[in-house]
């Protein structure tokens, strides 16, 4: 097979991964992480707490550390690796980002929900005024018509945006709809395209290959998957597939493989498997980082999680609504007791 095109990936362990975590990452963690990567040539990683800048509340779940401090660490450490940081417009407020910038971070991925890409309007004209490379990540893209991604990207694009993300937050797409999507970004769109995926349905590597079939350049990974949910695709699978299918990827090997069983899995709480609850997500369309929520909730009010999940998939349930999950828990609970 002759060599095809360059692809460019981005690790997302110290920021997806975070939800997994519980937001707990120590400074010693991000620092191996961040070195091993580095060492491994992978071209960007990012840093931020799993709910972007800012995240660290009572909502969300409080971090262990500082992010700023984390992403400091992470910059001393990470060799030629580019560093990204995630903010949703509503959590991240401008002073987030001007911090990271000056803490170290050269990207800024600006998330909104796949239909409001104008409030992030402010966020990407600050992120080009600091110089950070600046991204539209249109999260939950299962949730609506290849058209509406399409005009999104648009508006992400007339903001100032450099490259636009289909984010399948839910991990509920399909290998032909993630083709869909990213070709028709690519036809209608003057920005790089990006892909991120969860695998919740098992289908992360194979959306992944999807996408770059259908030409995305930036593809996004894990380290062991972690991160929320099933986790995302295999940062070191991914970076063997590219390399088997021919794509240039600068990632070696070895090196990623070390990092990810040598530092990573050493802190993971838990292997990150596809349980039936995280197949309910990608199944039932709801957001990968409301798992560990769900299952307090379930254990809380004595429900079976997976019933929540179908109840939050149904009401269309998007981030930043993490306390409908006791609400909903709530309800079943008291259905049932009303039923016996
Ligand atoms: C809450 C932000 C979210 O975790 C961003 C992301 O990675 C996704 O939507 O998949
Ligand atoms: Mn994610």
């Amino acid at each position: 097979m002759g060599m095809k095109n360059k692809i460019t990936m981005l690790d997302v362990t110290l920021r997806d991964g975070s939800h997994s975590m519980r937001h707990a990452f120590t400074e010693q963690q991000v620092r191996d992480v961040a070195r091993g990567l580095g060492k491994a040539g992978v071209p960007y990683f990012e840093v931020s707490h799993g709910d972007g800048l800012g995240g660290s509340s009572l909502q969300y779940g409080f971090s262990k550390v500082d992010e700023l401090k984390l992403i400091a660490a992470a910059r001393e450490e990470a060799g030629d690796s580019k560093i990204s940081v995630l903010i949703l417009p509503g959590i991240g407020i401008h002073e987030d980002l001007v911090n990271a910038a000056n803490a170290g971070a050269s990207m800024a991925r600006v998330a909104t929900h796949i239909t409001e890409a104008d409030v992030a309007k402010q966020h990407i004209e600050l992120s080009r005024n600091l110089g950070l490379e600046t991204v539209g990540f249109l999260m939950m893209a299962h949730m609506a018509p290849t058209s509406v991604l399409v005009e999104q990207a648009k508006k992400f694009e007339s903001y100032g945006a450099e490259i636009v993300y289909v984010t399948d937050s839910a991990g509920a797409l399909l290998p032909h709809e993630v083709s869909e999507k990213v070709r028709a970004l690519r036809e209608n769109v003057g920005c790089k395209v990006g892909f991120h995926a969860h695998n919740n349905l098992s289908l992360s590597m194979a959306n992944t290959i999807a996408a770059v079939e259908a030409g995305a350049q930036f593809v996004d990974g894990s380290l062991r998957c972690l991160g929320a949910g099933s986790g995302n695709t295999q940062t070191e699978v991914m970076a063997a597939v590219f390399d088997r299918l021919g794509y240039k990827t600068g990632v070696d090997l070895f090196n990623i493989i070390d990092v990810a069983n040598d530092v990573v899995a050493k802190f993971m709480p838990r292997p990150q498997e596809i349980t039936g609850s995280s197949l309910f997500m990608g199944y039932a369309g709801v957001y990968s980082s409301f798992l560990l929520f769900t299952q307090e909730a379930a254990e809380r009010y004595g429900v079976d999680e997976r019933e929540i999940l179908i109840r939050l998939g149904k009401m269309k349930a998007v981030g930043g609504q993490e306390d409908l999950i006791v609400e909903v828990a709530q309800q079943i609970a008291n259905e049932q007791a009303v039923a016996k």
